[in-house]
């Protein structure tokens, strides 16, 4: 008999999307599957900012320890809901093709230049960016799913609210009304999708390697390595985003910004094939030298208060 692969989602309906889709594509390849929906912890408590939860790994926790009870055998997460470091005996198995990137702003008819602006998100990363585009403007804290949050966003008087493009389009629920955020840089990651598995697991760690994009995987790779040498273990508003310009140059953006977006330290480059398992640390300690460490320290003590 065929080993049947569990597969842990949580169960949004972007997850559950996700997770769809990872579960096809492995029955495509010959797979039996079993979809196992999870609530985590970070779906559970819907009025705390994020960054007030403690560290990191809100979403992806429950799915943790399910798999380390042995209930699943692989995951599936966004990827940029992922802490760079993965617990022990969980190993990175695929990154699936990346979606659009970005960030959009769905809005009800916002006259940018008026002072009057009232914007809702829960992201430090895309407030502090917001308020260094438009600094008289006003944010208010909004967390939930992609499904609440627009619930939200309908029944509030603000002007509008920002959203990963990907979670929008994958489960079609992108309005009419919005506005591409070209200049807002993504979080690390934002738009790919992560397999991970048990490490004891050959059977479904070679099923789902087989699922792995290489050019993704590489730009995110970057991303995050430039995201774990910028925030050593504590968010803060950082943003990075790595893209093949051809067969062998990436161009990268990565910038990390104080609480408020006044502060803005960015780093630009264009990283060569051999120059990918080290150019996203390097990055980061380029911004850490012109000030990010110091300005590291003041966002934890912010934080903290
Ligand atoms: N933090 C929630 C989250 N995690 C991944 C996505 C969207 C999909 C993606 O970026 O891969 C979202 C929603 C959002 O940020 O609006």
């Amino acid at each position: 008999m065929k080993e049947c692969i569990r597969i842990g989602t949580r169960d949004s309906s972007l997850a559950l999307w996700q997770a769809n889709l990872v579960k096809s594509k492995l029955e495509n390849l010959g797979y039996k599957t079993e979809l196992k929906p999870v609530k985590s912890t970070g779906d559970l408590n819907l009025d705390q900012p994020l960054y007030e939860m403690g560290i990191t790994g809100v979403f992806t926790k429950t799915l943790d320890i399910a798999m380390i009870k042995d209930e699943i055998d692989i995951a599936v997460h966004s990827m940029k809901d992922v802490p760079t470091a993965l617990p022990q005996s969980i190993i990175q198995t695929a990154v699936l093709p990346r979606a659009n990137a970005q960030d959009i702003l769905v809005h009800k008819g916002l006259d940018f230049d008026s002072k009057k602006g009232v914007i809702a998100t829960g992201s430090l990363r895309r407030k502090a960016q917001w308020l260094h585009q438009y600094p008289y403007h006003q944010i208010v804290n909004l967390r939930g799913n992609v499904n609440t949050r627009l619930e939200k966003l309908a029944n509030n008087d603000w002007h509008g609210a920002i959203f990963a493009a990907a979670g929008l389009e994958r489960i079609d629920l992108k309005p009419d009304e919005f506005v591409n955020l070209d200049w807002m840089i993504p979080a690390p990651a934002q738009g790919a999708m992560l397999v991970v598995a048990r490490e004891d697991k050959d059977f479904a760690i070679e099923a789902t390697q087989q699922l792995n994009d290489k050019k993704t995987a590489t730009c995110v790779h970057i991303e995050r390595d430039f995201l774990r040498t910028l925030e050593g273990g504590c968010t803060a508003p950082i943003g990075a985003y790595a893209k093949f310009k051809n067969e062998h140059e990436i161009e990268f953006v990565g910038a990390l910004f104080s609480l408020d977006g006044k502060k803005k330290l960015e780093e630009r480059a264009i990283i060569k094939s051999h120059e990918v398992s080290f150019a996203g640390k390097y990055l980061a300690t380029e911004i850490l030298k012109k000030g990010g460490e110091k300005l590291m320290r003041k966002i934890k003590q912010e934080l903290n208060k």
